[in-house]
């Protein structure tokens, strides 16, 4: 029991108060004047340790530095990055500052936790807290006899549990964590399109918008089928590929004249996966060397483009002898220029078993131009031919262009003139596509369709005749040959 008249009275205290602040501040300065600053401070940091140590909390710290390093790669900590987008689906309903941000061209605001923003999860019964924080740093690196200042911004997430769960937390709660970012990041996900810049010697990025989607090419069904098929199957045999011991890298050849839609296609690949493209210009790689570091800069799950591969640079095969580069003063650069062998062996080596979900596509107009060695099994797996337009091909783009059902065959009244007229090798897709363009009226545009499709067939039947008639020719000439020839044996 605690009796009031037992308590001192409130001017004793405020006495007792001032002399024992007195005391300190007098003691204060005596003992820094008497123990010496670096004792003082190895002292501090002693009994420090000791209360931390006794601490059971273990806090880890995801940092990522925004640093573009010299090279030009940038150094990124792919932890962060899935930290901030599964936190971004934890943000409780209290909190009470928030960032916000909007890529370009995104319908969607994301919201992540600001500065000092503590946000609690629960794992498997665990209680886990989580804490956003920022700032800068300077450094200096001394180089060539001068100093060259630098600011780093800084980003972490702090990460703290009881200790006791370090290894449940870090083999099991860190991988379920990057899990559900990357479900997140896929639903917002914007797809980028990378150019290798020669100025800035690092690969640069748009976002992609290309509308091209599977539902829009126009190919037949059986082939659109298989390649999606074949896709999906890709993306999930991550187990698959590391049990027999292969690279998760799989490559398409597109290949067919120009304007069958290759292009088109690779868009809507990427589209389908919400994969980016690395559209890698062989012409702006110097050689081997720098076609290795530009690949290893390339991300996982994405899809590495080569269009046009018989023609977009003279590549020296195995058996033809490489030309050294030069620099401007005729000296050589010292590296080895870029071959055929260089490409396929990065592709097939270092760079896919060096990445997750790698795709390569390489596109053509002439096959019958490829280095064996690229068509070697194996290599490219699956082999695609877009062709000239089909009856098929072409209800998929009036029902792009004119919305026009492609579910019957007699949509509209011209459709059984269309299929008879488009048959054979008559127009490419972006042929067809071009004439439905021209008008939004549906009679008007299949109409200039159905002359468009007369006139070709009559070009070539006359073609055809011309060809016919010179054969006959040339064989007439053949015969007259061959019937003199023993009259000229036998003059001889
Ligand atoms: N199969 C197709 N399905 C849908 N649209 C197509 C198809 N083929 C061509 N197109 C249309 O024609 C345009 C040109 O096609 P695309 O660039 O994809 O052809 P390509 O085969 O890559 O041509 P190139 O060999 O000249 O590069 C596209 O923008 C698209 O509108």
């Amino acid at each position: 029991m605690v009796f009031f008249g037992d308590l001192p009275s409130p001017a004793s205290i405020f006495s007792t108060y001032a002399s024992l602040a007195g005391t300190v501040m007098m003691i204060k300065p005596m003992i820094h004047t008497i123990i010496p600053q670096p004792v003082h401070n190895f002292v501090v940091s002693y009994i420090k340790s000791l209360v931390g140590s006794r601490s059971s909390t273990l806090t880890l710290v995801i940092m990522d530095m925004n640093k573009t390093e010299r090279n030009g790669m940038s150094r990124q900590n792919e932890l962060y990055y899935a930290a901030q987008a599964y936190l971004s689906s934890k943000i409780s309903p209290d909190a009470s500052k928030l960032k916000m941000t909007r890529d370009p061209n995104n319908k969607n605001v994301n919201l992540y936790p600001s500065e000092g923003e503590v946000i609690s999860d629960v794992y498997k019964g665990i209680e886990l807290k989580w804490r956003y924080l920022a700032g800068s740093k300077k450094t200096s690196t001394v180089m060539d006899g001068g100093v060259d200042d630098e600011t780093v911004n800084w980003e972490c997430f702090e990460l703290s549990f009881d200790k006791k769960h370090k290894d449940l937390v870090v083999k099991s709660y860190v991988p379920y964590v990057e899990k559900k970012a990357e479900v997140i990041k896929n639903k917002r996900r914007i797809i980028k399109m990378h150019s290798y810049s020669t100025y800035s010697l690092r690969w640069e990025s748009v976002n992609f918008e290309h509308p091209s989607t599977f539902d829009t090419m126009a190919m037949t069904h059986k082939l659109k089928r298989s390649v999606m098929e074949d896709l999906d199957r890709f993306i999930k045999r991550k187990d698959y590929y590391k049990k027999v011991g292969k690279a998760w890298k799989r490559g398409y050849l597109l290949y067919g004249p120009p304007g069958t839609g290759k292009s088109s296609l690779v868009a809507a690949m990427a589209n389908h996966l919400k994969f980016d493209i690395y559209d890698l210009q062989l012409a702006s790689v110097k050689g081997d060397a720098s076609l290795r570091n530009l690949l290893l800069a390339t991300k996982n799950s994405s899809i590495l483009l080569v269009e046009d591969i018989d023609c977009s640079v003279d590549l020296p095969t195995r058996l033809q002898p490489a030309t050294p580069t030069y620099g401007p003063y005729g000296a050589s650069e010292g590296s080895t220029p870029l071959t055929l062998s260089g490409l396929l062996n990065c592709i097939d080596g270092l760079w896919s078993s060096c990445g997750d979900e790698r795709i390569v596509i390489f596109t053509t107009n002439n096959k019958e131009k490829l280095d064996p060695a690229l068509l070697r099994p194996g290599r490219m797996d699956m082999h695609i031919y877009l062709g000239h337009c089909s009856f098929e091909g072409f209800k998929t783009l009036a029902s792009n262009y004119l919305g026009l059902s492609q579910d019957n065959d007699d949509t509209h009244r011209l459709y059984p003139d269309i299929k008879r007229l488009i048959d054979g090798e008559v127009l490419t897709p972006a042929q067809v596509a071009e004439e439905l363009m021209k008008n939004e009226d549906a009679d008007v545009a299949l109409e200039g369709l159905v002359k468009v499709l007369k006139r070709k067939r009559s070009e070539s039947e006359k073609c055809d005749d011309e060809s016919k008639k010179m054969k006959i020719l040339e064989e007439g000439e053949e015969d007259n040959l061959t019937s003199r020839r023993p009259e000229q044996s036998r003059v001889e």
